[in-house]
């Protein structure tokens, strides 16, 4: 006897090969799209628009455009101290700016255009002293018209060389948004540490994006900086050595995926490796990060506040915020910057990218009195005061020591 419902009649066959082929069809599908989703920075580079989709919305392209530029600029300060192209004026608040400040500038603003022409930039310098100095405004042409990466379809990305001296000009002045609550904002020192650069000591170059008056991603470029996590660093007589291959990291980060680090001069994507902070059991093992110019934190503070908490191995003293690198990395432990002048407000550019490199390596980052750094408030940190950085476990205690020293 046929029954209708026998399985193996013609019809159910060609019915069961239908299922059979929308279900290898859709698992086709998922797996094509799990792919996607997984190369995402990749295709994103590929199709710059994709990166956009809120979706799959994790800046990976910003981070790729943001290493990309930190390590051209980087070429470009390094030229300028080896050719010793010593050009410095003093800013109105008797800070110097240097060849290298204005040229790592232009650089990097040049390839935020490119990329994303709808953002807005706070840039550290302004053109106005060189379009008065014709001598020196030469000088920084001379030396930015031929900065490339070694790579040059990566240099193509960030829109190859710069078109002319008098846009050199112009692109350097395009850093001067006012900050603020809304939109995407990057913040952008072309040389953190300039006194340190002029030194031959640490400096660092640093470009964060703000989103919405949160960091989102951050890049610091440090030529100075050991290769080896675990090498000691003398701030004092400076670790500059043309051609080296010891020194030079380049550090990224991006909210919610952690930070990285990798060689500046070889490095390519595919060598970044994850870095995290130390973990630290007893207090009193952890060693201290401070500035090395006694104007811009209070050492006497800072040494009060590591005797408090019982600590004795002497600071590591830095430059720039290659303090938050070497925390992030491990190479010392809590970044202390007590304010010495009342009224200073701390810059965003001082600590957008270094804000979220250390929370991204599992530290926390706060004012002296325990409360985050609030990028929304225009070009300054003007509702914090000073900087707290440390492991997460260990902020509390730091924090209480800071507030009993500086009686808060
Ligand atoms: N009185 C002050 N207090 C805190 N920071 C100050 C300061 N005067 C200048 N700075 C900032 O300190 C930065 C250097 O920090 P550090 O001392 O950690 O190396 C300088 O960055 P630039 O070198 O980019 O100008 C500058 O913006
Ligand atoms: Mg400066
Ligand atoms: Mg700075
Ligand atoms: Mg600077």
């Amino acid at each position: 006897m046929i029954s209708s419902t026998k399985t193996d009649s013609p019809r159910s066959r060609s019915n069961w090969l239908r299922v059979l082929s929308r279900f290898v069809l859709c698992s086709t599908l998922i797996l094509a799209l799990s792919v996607a989703l997984k190369t995402r920075s990749r295709l994103s580079l590929l199709l710059p628009s994709f990166s956009h989709h809120p979706a799959v919305m994790s800046y990976q392209q910003e981070r790729y455009i943001a290493e990309l530029a930190v390590q051209r600029a980087c070429l470009l300060t390094q030229k300028v101290f080896f050719e010793k192209a010593k050009g410095t004026v003093s800013k109105d608040d008797k800070s110097p700016v240097t060849i290298g400040d204005f040229g790592a500038q232009a650089l990097i603003i040049q390839a935020i255009r490119k990329n994303f022409p709808n953002d807005e930039i706070v840039g550290e310098e302004e053109a106005s002293s060189l379009r008065q100095d014709k001598d020196l405004s030469a000088e920084i042409w001379r030396i930015a018209k031929d900065i490339k990466l070694d790579d040059a379809e990566s240099d193509k990305v960030l829109g190859g060389p710069l078109p002319s001296e008098e846009s050199m000009l112009d692109i350097i002045d395009q850093g001067n948004s006012a900050g603020g609550p809304k939109g995407r904002i990057w913040a952008l020192d072309p040389i953190d540490g300039t006194k340190g650069f002029l030194r031959g000591g640490q400096y660092a170059v640093c470009l964060g994006l703000i989103v919405d008056g949160d960091v989102k991603v951050g890049a610091i470029g440090t030529p100075n900086l050991p290769v080896d996590d675990n090498a000691t660093i003398d701030a004092s007589t400076g670790t500059q050595q043309e051609g080296s291959s010891t020194n030079g990291i380049l550090f990224s980060a991006v909210l919610g995926e952690g930070a990285t680090s990798r060689p500046l001069s070889t490095g390519t994507l595919a060598q970044s490796k994850p870095i995290s902070m130390r973990p630290v059991a007893n207090i009193a093992d952890a060693v201290f990060c401070e500035g090395v110019e006694a104007a811009h934190s209070a050492q006497g503070d800072n040494a009060a506040v590591a005797s408090l908490l019982g600590i004795t191995a002497p600071s590591v003293r830095l430059d720039s915020q290659a303090k938050y690198c070497s925390i992030a990395r491990g190479a010392g432990d809590i970044y202390l910057r007590l304010p010495v002048k009342k009224d200073y407000q701390e810059k965003i550019w001082d600590h957008a990218a270094g804000d979220i490199l250390v929370r991204e390596a599992g530290g926390q980052v706060t004012d002296i009195y325990g409360n985050r750094l609030d990028f929304s408030k225009g070009r300054t940190l003007a509702v914090n005061k000073g900087v707290v950085a440390s492991p997460k476990a260990l902020q509390d205690q730091v924090i209480g020591a800071v507030k009993t020293v500086l009686k808060l």
